[in-house]
């Protein structure tokens, strides 16, 4: 799923440097196609001033590519179950995850569009770009026993080209980041318009989260913990999931210092790092040992 995320994410940002797409909220107050001056009034709202170009949306892709890998991975379950009873089950499951799937989508479409951050086609472009992603994943399944080297080339590529592409067309007079002086003129206000949503806080904020998924899976802690035979136990997994859901509350507290650009992309980068490596290494690692001690003592 962060494999899909991260990679997902990465081509938005690419889509969106080709595409060059407007937003409502600033389209609206500089096209010329009302006369008169009589273009509709867009109510914005403290989410609506996206820094970056419009499209494909970077929500509905994301929220489309994860989900995707979630429906599919429950199905491919449901899909082993053999008698005549588990087939009905199966189609019933397939309807009712599918049809949650949607939901979720066309939820996230309308409200990208009901805060006047994208135009429709963008957030329909952004959920078909992210099911493309997504499939595209399910057949590659290289990516289960990656290893550390292949985690930090797959960042450096990721980095590189971003930057490269960027300085390439900054070279030929075309700034990519264009979008940003127009998301803080037509911003109804300067407090709505966040550094966390500029393309390059995603990037480096993606490229974080693959390192230390990288880091946490090649960790001798995940090795210990989750390939132990604890791994199998339902008490171990429920310890885990709760541990981990509590743990990330923790790191809604940690606000990075915004004033200072580069300290911002550093200190994000390692938060985003932070995250995966908890999940998959520390917060298995301790619930394991907790558990061998509570073993222990028990015998
Ligand atoms: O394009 P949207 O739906 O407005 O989404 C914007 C978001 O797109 C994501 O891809 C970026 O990682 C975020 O930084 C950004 O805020």
């Amino acid at each position: 799923m962060i494999w899909v995320a991260v990679i997902g994410d990465w081509f938005n940002l690419i889509f969106k440097w080709i595409l060059f797409g407007h937003r409502p909220y600033w389209w609206v107050q500089e096209t010329m196609i009302y006369p008169n001056q009589s273009s509709p009034c867009l109510e914005q709202f403290p989410i609506t001033c996206e820094t970056g170009p419009g499209s494909p949306s970077g929500h509905a892709m994301g929220s489309s590519c994860v989900w995707y890998i979630m429906v599919t991975a429950a199905l491919s379950y449901t899909v082993r179950w053999k008698d005549k009873s588990a087939v009905t089950l199966h189609r019933l499951t397939w309807s009712f995850l599918w049809s949650i799937f949607w939901i979720i989508q066309i939820s996230v479409c309308i409200s990208r569009v009901f805060i006047a951050t994208h135009f429709p086609h963008q957030v329909v472009l952004g959920v078909f770009a992210g099911i493309l992603v997504a499939e595209a994943f399910e057949h590659t399944p290289a990516i289960q026993t990656a290893s550390l080297r292949m985690y930090i080339k797959t960042n450096l590529f990721l980095f590189l080209f971003a930057l490269g592409f960027y300085l390439s067309l900054k070279l030929l007079d075309i700034d990519l980041l264009w979008s940003v002086p127009k998301a803080k003129k037509w911003c109804a206000n300067p407090d709505w318009i966040n550094i966390d949503t500029t393309p390059f806080a995603g990037l480096v904020r993606n490229l974080g989260a693959l390192f230390g998924l990288g880091l946490g899976i090649n960790s001798e802690m995940f090795i210990t913990s989750c390939k132990g035979k604890n791994s199998c136990k339902i008490s171990f997994r429920i310890l885990c999931i709760a541990a981990s859901l509590a743990t990330l509350q923790l790191y809604n507290f940690v606000k990075i210092p915004t004033h200072t650009e580069y300290l911002f992309y550093i200190l994000s980068f390692c938060k985003s790092a932070a995250m995966p490596l908890t999940v998959v290494a520390l917060v298995p690692y301790c619930v394991h040992s907790l558990m061998r001690t509570t073993e222990k003592k028990l015998n």
